[in-house]
């Protein structure tokens, strides 16, 4: 599991680990991670690190002081360093470091006509108020277009919420110390970080509120069937999906379903429909008792009708797309998933789509706890969140996924998840992870379509039920 801790956690395991081995061991364990990050990505671009160019922000904390200290290491194995110092007095050991190693302060101008190679951001790190100070956004402007390797987070984004309402730096590469911050893993800050390293620094953290599943977890929590196992002790799923309109969708929500997390999928809906799903899914049967509902996708005018009648059975329900608009009350203690995308959260919760997309995981936990449900907000990112204010980042998918039907795929999935038995929080984040590291392998770097991400599926499934 990956998890992501708020500032408070990481400055409280940061004064144990500096009463253990005091606050310079701490700082030389992050510069040295740092330097070896920059190296690889100077090999990487140049093929070798001795003779490249490595310009320095520093701004008045420690996370300069890393920047400096990194930079002494670097121009002790060949690299040219110069610091653009952003505050009156920065780090002092870390800059007579630098200066002892052969490494020189520069002005904007002489920054400028040093012609980086790379950018190392120690403007400021878990210290700093969103935003950029002017001379600091001065020097951002004046050196774009050279990549960026940001020291613990790229400077600006709101460390504890992922936002980033203010001028802000881009880097490629982040190189974050003893944890994930939440900026590194959810958007619109995530998307800031470019690719994330992470250096162990020796914290000793408590449990995170927003964490990220890794295939291992997937594979612990996945359901899977033992010899005893029969079609109805794996579960039941129902799908009121799909309408006149949009009869394909119920084909992909169904499709979803019938990857075979559950043991039985029911279809409900139009005659002309239902007789589509029998004829490419012969396995799927009609009405009757389900331990899960999948209702919504491309429920047209007939989702409200189908909302209420999946509402009025006592079983786990996930509402995607035209059903959320149906959603008048709060949930029982059956369990409900919603799966909407940015625009249908901010329709739900009566917001511009821009603020749900700008602060996606203060909208995701709000609707959890508005609705008492789990939330599933789709997008680059997608975030699960559940009442309580526990958050899942998703880490898999391609840009290829943002296809027509694969969210009907994903919540046939999700309701197959609830009907096995997983609880909503759990359905909800294994199903999304399912979802994407299908479409990656569906896709293999390519376009797809949304069926090709339910045919992955099984293959997904297997590979890590092998593992476990
Ligand atoms: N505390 C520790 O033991 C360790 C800290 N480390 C580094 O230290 C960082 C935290 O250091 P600090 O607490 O000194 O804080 P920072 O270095 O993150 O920044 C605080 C300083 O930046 C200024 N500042 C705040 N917002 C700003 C803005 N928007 N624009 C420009 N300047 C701004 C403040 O005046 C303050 O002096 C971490 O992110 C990490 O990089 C690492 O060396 C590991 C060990
Ligand atoms: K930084």
């Amino acid at each position: 599991m990956r998890q992501a801790h708020t500032v408070a956690q990481v400055r409280a395991a940061e004064e144990q680990a500096i009463a253990a081995v005091g606050d310079e061991a701490l700082m030389q364990r992050a510069a040295t991670g740092l330097a070896v990050a920059v190296a690889d990505e100077l090999r990487r671009r140049r093929g070798h690190t001795y003779g490249t160019r490595v310009l320095l922000l520093v701004g008045a904390g420690n996370n300069g002081g890393d920047a400096l200290f990194a930079g002494a290491w670097l121009a002790r194995h060949g690299v040219a360093v110069r610091a653009l110092p952003l505050a009156e007095h920065p780090h002092a050991p870390g800059l007579a470091a630098l200066l002892a190693a052969g490494g020189r302060a520069v002005d904007l101008p002489g920054a400028v006509g040093f012609d980086a190679d790379l950018l190392v951001d120690g403007i400021v790190g878990i210290g700093g108020s969103p935003g950029l100070r002017p001379d600091a956004q001065q020097a951002v402007e004046a050196l774009a277009g050279v990549p960026v390797v940001a020291v613990d987070l790229p400077s600006g984004v709101a460390v504890d919420t992922g936002e980033t309402p203010e001028p802000h730096v881009q880097a490629e590469v982040t190189v974050t110390f003893g944890t994930h911050k939440v900026a590194t893993l959810v958007d619109p800050a995530a998307a800031a970080c470019g690719e994330v390293r992470l250096v162990d620094i020796g914290l000793v953290l408590p449990d995170a509120d927003v964490e990220a599943l890794e295939a291992a977890d997937v594979a612990t929590l996945l359901p899977v069937p033992g010899r005893a196992s029969h079609k109805y002790t794996r579960g039941v799923v129902g799908v009121r999906a799909g309408s006149r309109a949009y009869p394909g969708a119920a084909l992909l929500c169904v499709a979803g379903a019938a990857s075979g997390m559950a043991g039985m999928v029911r279809y409900v809906g139009p005659d002309e429909v239902d007789s589509r799903v029998r004829q490419r899914f012969p396995e799927v049967v009609g009405a009757g008792r389900v331990q899960a509902w999948a209702v919504g996708s491309g429920g047209d005018d007939e989702a409200a009708a189908a909302l209420a009648a999946a509402l009025g059975d006592d079983v786990p329900v996930v509402v995607d797309a035209d059903a959320l608009r149906h959603l008048h009350h709060r949930r029982g203690p059956s369990g409900l998933v919603l799966t909407p995308h940015a625009g249908e959260l901010a329709a739900l919760l009566g917001e511009p789509r821009g603020e749900v997309e700008g602060a996606p995981l203060r909208h995701a936990r709000d609707a959890a706890r508005r609705w008492g449900a789990v939330v599933l907000l789709k997008g680059p990112r997608t975030l699960v969140a559940d009442p309580g204010g526990r958050v899942r980042v998703n880490s898999t998918g391609t840009p290829w996924l943002a296809t027509a039907g694969a969210g009907d795929v994903l919540t046939g999935l999700v309701g197959a998840l609830l009907a096995s038995g997983l609880d909503p929080f759990d359905a909800a984040s294994v199903g999304a992870w399912l979802h994407g590291a299908a479409a990656s392998r569906a896709g293999r770097g390519g376009p797809l379509v949304a069926s090709d991400v339910a045919h992955a599926l099984p293959e997904i499934v297997g590979a890590l039920a092998s593992e476990v």
